[in-house]
């Protein structure tokens, strides 16, 4: 990195107005000096296939040797997220925030960073294969750093609202400030050719001749083949319509709303409606935020508001709400959550079962993620929550027939929350619905025996995988007597505004992102009746 620049030399491009620097995901059109050029009032149509048609495009003509040396801040954020993500195994939602204080991105650029970087990340699959026809060799062949850089011009050239000059001129200078002078030619060159064709034209171009339809999803949608293929089984395994896949890819692709939570008698979202938010659709004292930086909101730095995924609030919602009828002993009830960093679906639980005195204690194995349980229960009264560092499995065994509630929120490949998790889709291979199978085995069967008799397991994963949700509840219920299944559809319905979600199927319930807007959660409810 021979022209790396420390935080301190970072700054915009020579002639880059700082009004048009930000193009926030959510927000209007900026294109009119959005990366510092011409090109304002072009507009791309209702499917984003055209901007920057018509008319001359207007590239530098200055050689890319003579351009700027200077990494716009923004994009250099999305850069050092998206080799923090390849080189370093990072998570992208963890690394982006750090890199935006150190860069002191304001609100607007902060936005245009977040599009950028996770649009870069989401889009990959279908861009390498853009790339591929407008690189002269393998991409693999390409300096990984370039590789990024190219991705990153690629989606403002075809997803944003940036005019193809500035892309590709700030693309450039991107590269000559943190990679060197050497590749700026090939990127200038590579996104040259990128420019030719729309998104619309790149997909008809990069699908041609192919007949395979998990193939042409998978290359029109950017995500591995192996995942269409269980996204569509899914949806069969779960009743719907396969062809609904198109929409759920999209879906996977669509920057996701922030969802809030007031807990349950330590805070209402009044103040975040007041900032902006709106009240949600489908679960109590929930609302849905896109006003940008969270953090600043009444009540998320004390932690009785907080962010959580309206799915993962109805499945909680729907476990506190079962009826148990007549069950055994005088006492508060005891609740166990069996899997609980972070501690989000914890925080509410505990909350919604404070004023009937229920304890809730919560085990999770990763000491740093129990912290983080600790931390999430801190709104509630310290003697009516337990976190223990633990290994679930041991739990049924050392404490059998003792739980009212319990909620197995499994580990799981997390394939219902692609949208919120950019690179994972890149992440996870097939392999890893094997190696969790057992675990998830393993974890359902000690919550059916820690929980007591007439008390109830909700068995919950932010996955719609056949493998990892109705094949792990059979194969438990399978070996055992004396516990019958609820039905899951009709206990979300009765914690949801509307009370008609349409989530279940048999006994149980999943939720979909192109359907509910919520994480696709699965929800199975277990009583134990003897
Ligand atoms: C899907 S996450 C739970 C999310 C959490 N319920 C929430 O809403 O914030 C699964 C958790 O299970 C934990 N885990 C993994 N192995 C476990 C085990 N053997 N026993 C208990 N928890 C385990 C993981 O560390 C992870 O924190």
């Amino acid at each position: 990195m021979s022209e790396t620049p420390g935080a301190g030399d970072v700054s915009r491009g020579r002639g880059t107005p700082r009004q048009g620097q930000g193009t926030g995901s959510g927000t209007p059109d900026r294109s009119a000096g959005t990366g510092g050029g011409q090109g304002g009032g072009r507009r791309r149509n209702e499917q984003g296939r055209e901007r920057n048609r018509g008319g001359e495009r207007q590239f530098s003509q200055a050689s890319p040797s003579q351009r700027t040396r200077r990494a716009d801040p923004a994009r250099l954020v999305a850069f050092e997220v998206l080799r923090a993500v390849a080189a370093e195994d990072a998570y992208a939602n963890l690394v982006l925030p750090t890199s935006i204080r150190k860069h002191r991105l304001d609100r607007r650029d902060a936005g245009f960073a977040t599009e950028l970087t996770y649009g870069a990340l989401r889009g990959q699959g279908t861009y390498d294969a853009v790339l591929a026809r407008c690189v002269d060799r393998p991409l693999d062949q390409l300096d990984p750093a370039v590789l990024d850089a190219l991705r990153i011009g690629v989606h403002q050239i075809l997803a944003m609202r940036v005019p193809a000059h500035a892309a590709l001129d700030q693309t450039v200078g991107l590269v000559r400030a943190v990679i060197g002078a050497g590749p700026s030619s090939l990127v200038n060159a590579v996104l040259r050719k990128v420019t030719a064709r729309d998104l619309g034209g790149w997909i008809s171009e990069i699908t041609e001749g192919l007949t395979d339809a998990t193939a042409i999803a998978a290359l029109t949608h950017s995500h591995p083949e192996w995942i269409v293929r269980a996204l569509r089984q899914a949806l069969v395994a779960h009743g719907r319509d396969v062809a609904e896949i198109d929409a759920l890819l999209a879906a996977d692709n669509a920057a996701p709303m922030v969802h809030l939570v007031a807990l349950p008698g330590l805070a209402t979202l009044d103040d975040a409606l007041a900032e902006g938010a709106e009240p949600g659709r489908l679960a109590e004292g929930s609302a849905y935020y896109s006003g940008g930086d969270v953090s600043r909101l009444p009540g998320i730095s004390t932690g009785t508001v907080r962010v959580q995924d309206s799915g993962s609030q109805l499945v909680a919602r729907a476990l506190a709400a079962v009826d148990l009828g007549e069950r055994r002993g005088q006492g508060p009830e005891q609740w166990l959550d069996l899997c609980a960093g972070p501690g989000g679906k914890t925080a509410l639980l505990a909350a919604i079962g404070q004023d009937a005195g229920v304890h809730l204690t919560a085990i999770e194995p990763v000491p740093h993620r129990a912290q983080l349980v600790r931390q999430a229960l801190r709104p509630l009264p310290e003697d009516s929550w337990t976190v223990q560092v633990g290994d679930g499995r041991a739990v049924g065994q050392d404490q059998p027939d003792s739980f009212d509630r319990v909620l197995v929120d499994a580990p799981c490949t997390g394939l219902g929350a692609l949208r919120r998790r950019p690179e994972s889709r890149w992440r996870r291979t097939p392999t890893d619905l094997v190696s969790l199978a057992p675990l998830q085995r393993e974890l359902l069967a000690s919550a059916l025996d820690a929980v007591a008799p007439g008390g109830v397991v909700a068995y919950v994963t932010c996955s719609p995988h056949h493998a990892e949700t109705d094949a792990v509840v059979d194969d438990c219920l399978r070996r055992r007597t004396g516990f019958e299944r609820l039905d899951a559809g009709s206990a979300l319905d009765s914690v949801s505004i509307g009370g008609a979600l349409g989530a279940g199927h048999g006994t149980t319930a999943q939720l979909w992102p192109h359907v509910h807007g919520t994480d696709a959660m699965y929800l199975a409810l277990i009583r134990k009746t003897t």
